[in-house]
């Protein structure tokens, strides 16, 4: 019999919503997960320290009892944000991030950065005081192809941010494309990027071809292969700015399936069988932990997880084609191949 063992695994980007769907989500990343970097894009968003101490406390109570799971809180950028409560925050332990959407690219983005000046000094008091910074990096013109947003955010607005502000330290959120991948790999020790397990395996054919398929829709949206294949390099290479960050993104199936759907793709339950699929598939076993469980805590300046998580091939994993919500069903991402790496303890 085949196992692997490895530090337990975090997941340095997660939505965990609130309600309901917490109460139903919160367990499922709980039980392969030490820690997560919780995303602030609620309705209305967490902005605030106070805010975040609330939020934190909400899923501490939607978590199975006896549970270690530890979130990592967040603040949600905006044009407003103070930043003597962010940084306060930070220093008193109950945000380990901030995030930048900026306004219009994604889910509840709406109360996002539209003008970068206007959050220059915020920037230099994170760079000043340490806090970090994960970018959804997709520009939202118009103009501009979907598919070539994330490129395009790059050039235009990430570098020019790092430049303007050298010792911020910056993570590219779900990067989708080799641009991204090798922007990430050049940027130095001041930027890392997370990479999705959803991306390792769909390319745009999983969401277009053959019918239109809402549940392989996330944003950013998935790219050709090209890109694909650029980002399983990326990750199974071991080179310590790739890290995992599932970015499992909830939505219940009607909020899916309707002519102007939701974006996300829900991974909680089955990414730790995907990701050994993968890396297996690509003859890289050995870098699985460094991808899951060793990066991300480096980069976060944190100690990896002393626990470990054994994984154990045979038979097909067997998971649940949805999961239950008191808001209604919740599809698990099919990764459209059989798994044969289940978590054994
Ligand atoms: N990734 C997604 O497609 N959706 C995320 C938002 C995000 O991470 O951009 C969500 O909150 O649903
Ligand atoms: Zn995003
Ligand atoms: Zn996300």
């Amino acid at each position: 019999m085949e196992k692997i063992t490895i530090r337990r695994p975090d997941d340095w980007h997660l939505h965990l919503r609130d309600g309901a769907m917490l109460q139903a989500v919160a367990p499922e990343t709980a039980r392969h997960f030490a820690r997560a970097i919780i995303m602030p894009n609620l309705v209305p968003p967490v902005v605030t320290g106070a805010e975040a101490i609330a939020y934190r406390d909400r899923i501490l109570a939607a978590l199975p009892d006896g549970s270690d799971f530890k979130p990592l809180m967040t603040l949600y950028l905006t044009e407003n944000t103070d930043a003597a409560d962010l940084v306060k925050a930070h220093r008193d332990g109950i945000i380990t991030a901030v995030k930048l959407y900026p306004a219009g690219a994604t889910t509840n983005s709406a109360s996002g950065v539209r003008d970068m000046d206007k959050v220059r000094p915020v920037l230099d008091a994170m760079a000043e005081a340490g806090v970090p910074l994960c970018v959804h990096g997709e520009v939202v013109d118009n103009d501009i192809d979907i598919f070539d947003r994330e490129a395009v955010f790059i050039d235009r607005i990430l570098d020019p941010l790092r430049r303007a502000t050298p010792g911020l330290r910056v993570i590219m959120e779900h990067i989708t494309t080799s641009q991204g991948a090798q922007y990430a790999r050049e940027g130095g020790d001041t930027l890392g990027a997370t990479i999705t397990t959803h991306h390792l395996v769909i390319n745009r054919n999983a969401i277009l071809a053959g019918g239109i398929k809402p549940h392989y829709y996330c944003l950013p949206v998935a790219k050709r292969e090209e890109h694909r294949l650029a980002l399983r390099q990326a990750a199974t290479s071991g080179d310590p700015s790739y890290f995992l960050g599932t970015d499992s993104a909830p939505h219940t199936d009607p909020a899916k399936l309707q002519p102007c759907g939701c974006a996300g793709c829900f991974t909680a339950t089955n990414t730790l069988s995907i990701l050994a699929e993968v890396f297996e598939q690509d003859g890289a076993l050995d870098k699985l932990e460094a991808f899951a469980s060793l990066n991300g805590p480096a980069f976060y300046g944190l100690p990896a997880n002393d626990a470990t998580v054994t994984l154990t091939k045979g038979t097909p994993v067997q998971y649940p084609a949805h999961i239950e919500t008191d808001d209604g069903p919740v599809t698990v991402f099919d990764p459209m191949m059989p798994l044969h790496w289940n978590v054994t303890t």
